[in-house]
């Protein structure tokens, strides 16, 4: 197994033999017996079918969703209520419409509650922090046009800046390209690419884009059909910083195919002893 360097063996997060039901769901378990570590500084992914427990494995890192058997620990606490060192993209940006782009971009930390006494002390500071985000990610000069002035990609770029602005330890894609055309949606995954390269910041991305996954995260996990839990991990042996040319590499194209018979596998039905049901197998 390969390990980038920069990873240190402490977790950020460790999640154990974690059950979440949901209220009104006549309690059938979203995930059962789900366990997985995310360490300092990686960039890992999660993939699987449809259903699996993507969103419910984020909810549950950052506190949204308690569950009702197991543990999940961030930074060695035990999580029982929201945590504030999270940021969230999600596929759809959510900014403000009556808001500019830098207004929204400052929005939580008028929200977080240690950010929100700061920032009326170091205003300008934040403000100078807000727009080396804009640079980072490409959009000098837009900070004052309003989300519907900027293309899809551009408030999806603004919201990335928006899950930043306070630095959390922990940044959480959910689907983030998902609703992007091919072209833009690899020019973000440069951006995360670098993003993640500069700031040092530990990312979990939830994705069914399997050639996204192969070719941000260091370790890509593998769920299994609900209720969810982790069926295989893979790491990812390519160096970095990584180029687009590598989506074109047989190695790489290898991993994707493994990846995609993985979850093709999770999507059939097995049998009472867990086996897979030959007449779907052929
Ligand atoms: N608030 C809720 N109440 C009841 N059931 C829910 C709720 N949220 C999710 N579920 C169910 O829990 C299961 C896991 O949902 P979740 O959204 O975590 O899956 P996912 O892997 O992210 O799905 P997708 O890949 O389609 O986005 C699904 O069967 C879903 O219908």
């Amino acid at each position: 197994m390969t390990v980038t360097p920069f990873v240190r063996e402490i977790p950020l997060v460790s999640i154990e033999n974690v059950d979440l039901v949901y209220g009104d769901d006549g309690g059938a378990p979203a995930v059962a017996g789900l366990s997985m570590k995310v360490r300092k500084g990686e960039f890992l992914a999660v993939v699987g079918p449809s259903g699996c427990g993507k969103s419910t494995l984020m909810k549950l890192m950052t506190g949204l969703r308690i569950p009702q058997k197991g543990v999940v620990l961030v930074q060695d606490a035990h999580v029982t209520h929201p945590i504030s060192i999270v940021g969230m993209a999600f596929q759809n940006p959510t900014l403000l419409p009556w808001r500019t782009t830098i207004e929204n971009i400052m929005l939580p930390l008028e929200v977080v509650k240690q950010h929100k006494r700061r920032l009326r002390s170091h205003r300008t500071e934040y403000l100078q922090k807000a727009r080396a985000l804009l640079k980072l990610v490409g959009l000098e000069g837009v900070e004052d046009k309003y989300p519907w002035e900027l293309s899809g990609g551009m408030q999806q770029r603004a919201s990335l800046c928006r899950a930043l602005i306070h630095e959390p330890e922990l940044l959480m894609l959910d689907e983030p390209f998902g609703a992007l055309d091919a072209f833009t949606r690899e020019e973000l995954w440069l951006a995360i690419r670098d993003i993640h390269a500069a700031s040092g910041v530990t990312v979990v991305l939830v994705t069914h884009d399997l050639r996204e996954a192969v070719f941000l995260a260091d370790r890509i996990l593998v769920m299994s059909s609900r209720p969810g839990r982790v069926s295989s991990e893979h790491t990812t042996p390519f160096a970095r910083p990584r180029p687009l040319e590598l989506l074109y590499d047989n190695e790489f194209n290898r991993v994707v195919q493994t990846l995609r018979d993985e979850i093709i596998r999770a999507r059939l039905p097995v049998d009472a002893a867990g086996r897979l049901d030959n007449c779907h197998t052929g």
